[in-house]
C-alpha cells in the first residue's frame, strides 16, 4: 500500500492551477450513457475514482479515451446493462449509474453499495424516487434489479436534499415522458454542472441550484463538448495547506461563489483572502485563530467534505473550536490519528471539540477515508519532523498527484 512521507515545517508559497471537480465529473461520465453517441469532457482530474468510472464504461462496451485532462467517450455500442460488484465496491458513487442505465436501457442490475468509512450511506431516497417514476426495484442477495416499462414523470419530494438521489432522478427524468419536479433538491454546484451538461446534450432542465428542479423529458440527446467546473473541495484543501504552513498561495481558476463558505471560515481563522479576477490569494496569519464553531450543512452551508481539513487547521488554533458534523454519522475517524500527532480533540457524538496546541509532531498515521487522509497530510506539513501517512489510495480517489502540487509550492512530500 502506498504512503506519503511528509517532512513538515516548510512554508508553502506560489501559484497553482487545479483540475475539475470529482463530484461533477463522476455523474457527468454516468450521464454520457444517456446519449447514444460521443461526449468530449475537458478539465477532467486524473484521480482513481475517474479511472474506476472509465473501467465501468469500458466494461459495458463504451469507447473511452483519456488524454491530458480530456475524456472522449462514445456510448453507442454499450452491450451490457449490469454493473458488477467489483466496481461498486471500489467506488460507492457508481450508484449514480442506476438512473442513467435505467434511462437508456429500461433495465439495470447493480450491486448494493452498502456503507463506507464515513458511516452508513443508505440509498433509500434514490430507490423510492425511481419507484415513484415507474421503475420496479427488486433487492435480491445484495443486488438491485431495476426495470421499467414506461418512465413516468412526476413530482418528487425528497426527505433530505441528497446529492446522489437528485442526480439519479435527473437522469431518469431526462428520458421520462412529461415534466418531473424535484422538491427539496440538492443545490450543490455539481448539480448545476450536471444540469448544464445534460442541457448541452439537449435535455430540458430548469431550476438547478435552487431547491426545485424541473425536468421536461426528451426523446433524443446529442453529442456534446463540455468543461467541468473547478473542484471547490480541492481548492479549499490547498487553501488550508497555505494557512497551516503560514504561507502565501494563489490558486487559479476558481468560482468565488462556490468557495464562499470555506473562505468565510478561513477568514475567521485570521487568513487574508482576496480574489483577483478568477484567482484566489491567501496570506496566512502569524497565529491561527480558533474558529468558534464549524457546522457542516448541505450547500450553501459549510461542506462536510472540508470538515477534516479544517479540523487539521484548528488543531493549531489559539483557542477552542467546536466542529458539528451534520451530514455523515461517522466522519471523525481522522481525529484519533490527529491525536497521535499531538492534537487535543474530544469527540462526543456529532461534535468534536478541538483545543489548539502549540505544535504537532510527526508520526505514523493511517488515512481511513479521502478527506480524513488529506487532513493528515495537511497536519504533517505543519508538524515537526516526519509524518508517514499510510493508505493514501483513499487520497488518490479525489486528489490528482497531491505530492506534486504540494511540492510545487515548496513542500517536501514523497510518495513511497
Ligand atoms: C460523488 C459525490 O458527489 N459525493 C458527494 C455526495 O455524496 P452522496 O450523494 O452520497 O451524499 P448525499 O447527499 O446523498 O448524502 C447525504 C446524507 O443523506 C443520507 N442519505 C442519502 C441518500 C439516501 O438515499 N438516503 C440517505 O439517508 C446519507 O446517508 C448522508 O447522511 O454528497 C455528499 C454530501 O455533500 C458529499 O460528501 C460527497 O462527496
Ligand atoms: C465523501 C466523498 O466522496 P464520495 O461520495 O465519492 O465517497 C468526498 O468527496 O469527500
Amino acid at each position: 500500500m502506498a504512503k506519503y512521507i511528509v517532512y513538515g515545517g516548510n512554508k508553502l508559497e506560489g501559484e497553482i492551477t487545479l483540475k475539475g471537480a470529482k463530484n461533477s465529473v463522476l455523474p457527468v461520465i454516468a450521464a454520457t450513457i444517456l446519449n447514444e453517441g460521443e461526449s468530449i469532457i475537458h478539465n477532467v482530474p486524473n484521480i482513481s475514482d475517474v479511472k474506476v468510472m472509465i473501467d465501468i464504461l469500458t466494461h459495458i462496451g463504451c469507447y473511452v479515451k483519456m488524454e491530458d485532462g480530456t475524456l472522449i467517450i462514445n456510448t453507442k455500442n454499450v452491450n451490457s446493462s449490469e454493473i458488477p460488484e467489483k466496481f461498486v465496491r471500489k467506488m460507492r458513487s457508481s450508484i449514480v449509474l442506476l438512473g442513467a442505465m435505467v434511462g437508456r436501457f429500461g433495465y439495470t442490475k447493480i450491486s448494493y453499495p452498502g456503507g463506507c468509512e464515513i458511516g452508513p450511506r443508505p440509498i433509500d431516497l434514490h430507490l423510492k424516487s425511481l419507484s415513484q417514476m415507474g421503475v420496479k426495484v427488486e433487492e435480491i442477495h445484495g443486488f438491485i434489479n431495476c426495470t421499467r416499462e414506461n418512465l413516468r414523470a412526476c413530482d418528487i419530494h425528497l426527505d433530505f436534499p441528497s446529492v446522489g438521489a437528485t442526480e439519479n432522478i435527473m437522469f431518469a427524468a431526462v428520458k421520462a415522458k412529461g415534466i418531473t419536479k424535484i422538491y427539496n433538491a440538492a443545490k450543490e454546484p455539481e448539480i448545476v454542472d450536471l444540469a448544464n451538461f445534460l442541457n448541452a446534450m439537449g435535455a430540458k432542465i430548469k431550476g438547478a441550484g435552487s431547491s426545485c428542479i424541473e425536468i421536461i423529458g426528451v426523446k433524443k440527446l446529442y453529442n456534446v463538448e463540455y468543461r467541468i467546473i473547478p473542484d471547490r473541495i480541492v481548492i479549499g484543501t490547498y487553501l488550508v495547506a497555505g494557512a497551516i504552513t503560514k504561507g502565501k498561495i494563489i490558486i487559479n481558476d476558481v468560482i468565488p461563489e462556490h468557495i464562499s463558505s470555506i473562505v468565510s471560515k478561513l477568514k475567521e481563522s485570521g487568513c487574508e483572502i482576496e480574489y483577483i479576477g478568477n484567482k484566489v490569494k491567501l496570506v496566512a496569519p502569524k497565529t491561527i485563530k480558533s474558529i468558534e464553531i464549524i457546522k457542516t450543512h448541505p450547500y450553501p452551508g459549510f461542506p462536510t467534505d472540508m470538515q477534516a481539513q479544517m479540523m487539521a487547521l484548528m488543531t493549531l488554533g489559539s483557542g477552542t473550536c467546536i466542529v458539528s458534523e451534520n451530514i455523515f454519522e461517522n466522519r471523525f475517524k481522522h481525529c484519533d490519528e490527529l491525536i497521535r500527532m499531538g492534537a487535543n480533540i474530544n469527540v462526543n457524538g456529532k461534535f468534536a471539540i478541538i483545543k489548539g496546541v502549540e505544535r504537532l509532531m510527526g508520526t505514523k498515521v493511517r488515512s481511513s477515508d479521502l478527506r480524513g487522509g488529506a487532513a493528515l497530510v495537511l497536519a504533517g506539513l505543519a508538524a515537526s519532523g516526519c509524518t508517514e501517512v499510510e493508505n493514501i489510495h483513499h487520497i488518490d480517489r479525489g486528489y490528482e498527484a497531491m505530492e506534486k502540487v504540494l511540492n510545487s509550492l515548496g513542500a517536501n512530500v514523497i510518495r513511497a
